[in-house]
């Protein structure tokens, strides 16, 4: 590796580094996964089903996760009601044409969202239009919403029932704080659906 890189590279691990470990001393974040466990395996239980929303490497964190508890984590057991809303290019596009790229989550949750789902909303700025209209959706249906966004919290903070709000301004860094938390909450609701299945 050229030596010029170095800086680049070490600043990149020492950033991730603090980042994580703040996550882990922080007391306050364990109480409000612990929440959203309980809502998230509440829900499942009587019936209701998961969504997901974010755009560019949050859209894929979305399909990541709805990928996780439709398919299966740490052990094999039924598939849990999970949907990304980043995923089907007709929806996004049909909304996006006619309606406008603010509309594109709102619409779909307005459309397949039931009263008791919850909403997984992600977004590093928590200013990104289509999903404070998405929460805003969410929350006239009776939707619960856990939001994830940066130390800044954006317009979608207070908007939401739980709020992750990563030690990070930049980007990346809140992206990767969530990456994390998204697995951390999909092993925990595996384990807690599952528990006397799991051995
Ligand atoms: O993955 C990255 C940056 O790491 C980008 O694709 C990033 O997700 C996009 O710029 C998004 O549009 C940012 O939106 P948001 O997180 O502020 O809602
Ligand atoms: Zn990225």
């Amino acid at each position: 590796m050229a030596n010029h890189l170095n800086g680049y590279i070490d600043s990149e691990f020492d950033k991730s580094i603090k980042l994580l470990n703040a996550m882990s001393a922080d007391v306050a974040l364990r109480e409000l996964l612990a929440r959203v466990v309980t809502l998230s395996v509440e829900a499942l239980k009587r019936g209701n089903k998961l969504l997901f929303a974010g755009n560019g490497g949050s859209a894929a964190d979305a399909q990541h996760w709805a990928g996780e508890l439709v398919s299966r984590f740490n052990f094999d057991r039924p598939g849990l009601a999970a949907i990304a809303l980043t995923t089907d290019t007709s929806i996004l596009t049909a909304i996006g044409n006619d309606y406008g790229y603010d509309y594109v989550f709102a619409r779909q949750v307005e459309a397949l969202g039931r009263s008791g789902d919850l909403l997984f909303a992600i977004s590093t700025s928590g200013n990104s239009k289509n999903i404070v209209r998405a929460i805003k959706a969410a929350r006239d249906a009776g939707i619960g919403v856990i939001g994830f966004t940066g130390q800044g919290g954006g317009a979608m903070a207070e908007l939401c029932d739980v709020c992750f709000r990563m030690p990070s301004g930049e980007t990346p860094k809140i992206q990767e704080g969530h990456e994390f938390l998204g697995h951390l909450i999909c092993g925990l609701i595996e384990y807690e659906m599952f528990t006397d299945a799991k051995g």
